[in-house]
């Protein structure tokens, strides 16, 4: 049996503020702003995931009143996620991932991004596609207010 889910997360970008995508740090005078580490793309990631076995959103799971959630490392958000899609009994198929940023060039950290990600979803990278666009300069990302993502997965059953 497989199961497909969907996500869609944006943050805002601010000066004084690591920039985390993927797992990754990438050098860039901005970074994400939230009540976590503000990882867009592992948080879309977990959405996703989240959708697929119908459980809510990370909003649900993590929610962002409570301070043990005050800059939490998002991996270890996804690390709980995704104990929660073993549970049920699930292995992933497959990720494919958006990142939505006018700047900076995401190219040079894909791979390391694939790799942290497969990692995480103990999977091998080559189960996770991670790739980029720009809106032309258009909207907030295009101006360069925000970064945002969207993600599809597919799980499936796990044969006993
Ligand atoms: N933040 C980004 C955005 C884009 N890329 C790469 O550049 C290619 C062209 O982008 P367009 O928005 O003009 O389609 C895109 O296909 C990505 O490979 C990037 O690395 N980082
Ligand atoms: C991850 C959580 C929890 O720290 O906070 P944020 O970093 O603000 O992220 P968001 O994607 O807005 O929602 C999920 C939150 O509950």
């Amino acid at each position: 049996m497989f199961r497909i889910g969907q996500g869609f997360d944006v943050h805002q970008l601010t000066e004084g503020r690591p920039l985390i995508i993927g797992g990754i740090t990438i050098p860039y005078e901005k970074g994400l702003l939230g009540h976590s580490d503000a990882d867009v793309l592992l948080h879309t990631i977990s959405d996703a995931c989240l959708g697929a076995i119908g459980e809510g959103d990370i909003g649900r799971h993590f929610p962002d009143t409570d301070p043990e959630f005050k800059d939490a490392d998002s991996a270890k958000l996804m690390e709980h996620v995704w104990q929660l899609v073993k549970e049920k009994g699930y292995e992933l198929v497959n990720a494919d991932c958006t990142i939505i940023a006018q700047k900076p060039k995401m190219a040079p950290y894909i791979q390391q991004m694939k790799e942290r990600i497969a990692q995480l979803l103990d999977a091998d990278s080559e189960q996770i596609n991670v790739k980029a666009t720009t809106t032309e300069k258009l909207g907030f990302t295009g101006r360069g207010e925000g970064i945002a993502s969207q993600v599809a997965v597919l799980l499936k059953k796990v044969n006993v």
